[in-house]
């Protein structure tokens, strides 16, 4: 054949109703009209120089379609004749078998097929035990296995979901991990089914909270800042108001902090500060909201006792912590003073906003009228 004029060549390729290319390595010496598109694609050009001897390969084109190219050596002087066929189903799943993604494809959570990196994210022994699970129920979890219903009906529905999730799932062997989900609609076999891609999501997740919690968190008493004071509190409110509790709010500044600082050194200051949030924290229960909201000034969200006894709360707290000097490292013994501003959670339309003004305002005739006490304003 090789000795034939170019003409016969042309028209015995042309004949074949595949893609048909005859090459040395990288270098084509002659194709059919239907190899001709096929050809302007950089990555078949490129498999061609691996498409020497005998051989098989597939290649994703740059337009993402996938293709198998399959090589024979032409004796005598070692052409090679290389035939594009679309990649067959099994052709794909090797490809997709070897992909780092983990993927599962279900129909209604039954697998059907599976990825290694899929069966190693779960840690399971083979995608063979993935395949074997009669439902994927036992790996989404219970916990997740409503929602997961759900999707799968708007999946079914609109072939797609508008959400990415991420979610907290457990491996076979128990370990926890941050899973983000993404599914979509496939043909499988002419059905319908599920793709699930999965992505091991956990060390960012681990970092986001970790900023997340510095975000909310006073560095230097180690208590909460004035942020997350204003947003932990409203989910308190509703969890008391929903438990018929009521609340009582506290503001609290250190009296004459300024001259602490003037006389011991702001180092010492920090000291003091640090002394008061872990004074604070022992005398209220752990139920209690306890942040620091500016340099001297901490808040205080807690269940409340009856009207009556709100004052005397307020002034045994102030009590309790004027009761408890700061010895710095140097020995000195600093008294501590604090003016405390209170309020009460009046009623269904009162909000932390209001809360936090009568309490400041408290706390301004709390200074005014001399320091070193609680004032209660309802
Ligand atoms: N050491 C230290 N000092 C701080 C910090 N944040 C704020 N301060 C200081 O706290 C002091 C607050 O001073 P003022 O607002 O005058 O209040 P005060 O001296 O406590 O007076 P009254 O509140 O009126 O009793 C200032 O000197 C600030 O520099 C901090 O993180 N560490």
């Amino acid at each position: 054949m090789l000795s034939s004029s170019p003409e016969t060549v042309q028209r015995w390729l042309n004949y074949l109703p595949e893609k048909a290319i005859l090459h040395r390595g990288r270098h084509v010496l002659n194709c059919n009209e239907a190899a001709q598109q096929a050809l302007a694609d950089p990555a078949i050009r490129q498999a061609l120089s691996r498409c020497v001897g005998t051989k098989r390969e597939l290649v994703v084109g740059h337009d993402k379609v996938p293709w198998c190219l399959s090589t024979s050596a032409m004796a005598p002087d070692n052409t090679q004749l290389t035939l594009l066929f679309p990649a067959a189903h099994h052709e794909l799943q090797d490809l997709v078998g070897r992909l780092p993604v983990a993927l599962v494809v279900h129909r209604w959570f039954k697998p059907l097929y599976t990825n290694q990196a899929f069966a190693d994210l779960f840690q399971f022994e083979s995608t063979d035990d993935v395949l074997a699970l009669p439902s994927l129920r036992a790996v989404i979890g219970e916990e997740h296995w409503p929602m997961a219903q759900q999707n799968y009906q708007t999946l079914m529905d609109a072939g797609k979901l508008d959400t990415i999730q991420i979610e907290d799932h457990q491996s076979v062997t128990g370990e926890r991990l941050q899973a983000q989900l993404v599914d979509f609609v496939l043909s499988w076999d002419g059905e319908p089914a599920v793709c699930t891609l999965v992505s091991n999501v956990s060390r960012q997740q681990a970092k986001i909270e970790r900023y997340k919690r510095l975000a909310l968190t006073d560095s230097l008493t180690g208590l909460g800042n004035r942020r997350r004071f204003f947003e932990s509190s409203s989910t308190f409110i509703q969890r008391a108001s929903s438990q018929g509790e009521t609340l009582m709010l506290l503001v609290l500044d250190v009296d004459h902090f300024k001259a602490i600082n003037d006389r011991y050194g702001h180092p010492v200051g920090d000291g003091v500060l640090k002394h008061l949030a872990n004074c604070l924290i022992d005398c209220v229960d752990s139920e209690a909201l306890v942040a620091r909201i500016g340099g001297e000034e901490f808040a205080l969200l807690m269940p409340a006792p009856s009207m009556s006894l709100l004052q005397n709360r307020a002034q045994e707290i102030k009590e309790q912590l004027c009761e408890q000097p700061y010895i710095s490292d140097m020995g000195e013994r600093i008294a501590i003073k604090v003016s405390i501003g209170a309020t009460r959670w009046s009623s269904g339309d009162d909000s932390l906003e209001q809360m936090y003004q009568r309490a400041d305002q408290a706390l301004y005739q709390a200074k005014q009228s001399g320091r070193d006490r609680a004032v209660c304003q309802l």
